[in-house]
């Protein structure tokens, strides 16, 4: 029983697995691809509760507002955007983000800098059709990387001209990667749901210059 209890928690610790050898590239087009690496965070639950809180040890989670036509509405999901320099909320943050910069570091030629983060507080919350095209990204290819804790919801690509869109499940700490021209020349969103589901942050890793 003591064994069980001691290779449990450390089955549990809040960590990073290697991605040498685990990241599965899915390629979407001739310039643009995903890479997905399911599980890649350990003890995610137990990150994702420390995030999930707010009050001085946690996030501090925003609404947001945004003008549509004449009316401003509130964005369906909270967000904290953590900029170049900006400490983490949370110290396996910091190590998953360079650990992404150097798995990547030959393909990509820069490290991650930024932490966009969002909170999808049940299946009502969600983010529309868009492309990660603020700054060089709507110029460059880059990449932005994203990990997903707490309960799974689907992300949907497809082609910005249209198309048919690739669903992934994602949570529980599984890692997805969008390279190449992936946020010029496609779309992603997280629609929402009538499923019952839980709570999903994901944590969005972005070179300089790019959201
Ligand atoms: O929550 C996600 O997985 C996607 C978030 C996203 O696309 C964004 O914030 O730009
Ligand atoms: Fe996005």
């Amino acid at each position: 029983m003591m064994l069980q209890g001691s290779l449990l928690d450390q089955v549990d610790e809040v960590g990073v697995r290697p991605l040498t050898g685990a990241v599965r590239r899915t390629v979407l087009d001739a310039g643009s691809w995903v890479d997905l690496r399911p599980g890649w965070v350990t003890g995610s639950d137990e990150l994702f509760a420390r995030l999930f809180l707010g009050g001085p040890a946690g996030v501090e989670w925003r609404g947001e507002r945004r003008q549509m036509w004449e009316r401003e509405v509130q964005t369906p999901r909270l967000l904290r955007f953590y900029g170049e320099g900006e400490t983490l909320p949370d110290p396996v943050l910091a190590r998953a983000r360079d650990e992404l910069s150097a798995h990547y570091a030959a393909e990509l030629g820069e490290p991650f800098r930024t932490a966009g983060m969002c909170l999808y507080r049940d299946g009502r919350d969600s983010v529309a059709w868009h492309g990660d095209r603020h700054g060089r990204s709507s110029r460059a290819d880059t990449m932005v990387a994203i990990v997903s804790l707490g309960a799974p919801r689907a992300l949907l690509l497809r082609p910005r001209g249209g198309g048919a869109s690739t669903r992934f499940v994602l949570g529980h700490g599984d890692l997805l990667v969008m390279g190449g021209a992936c946020q010029r020349t496609w779309d992603h969103c997280v629609p929402k749901t009538g499923q019952p589901v839980g709570p999903r942050i994901s944590v969005q890793f972005r070179p300089r210059g790019v959201r």
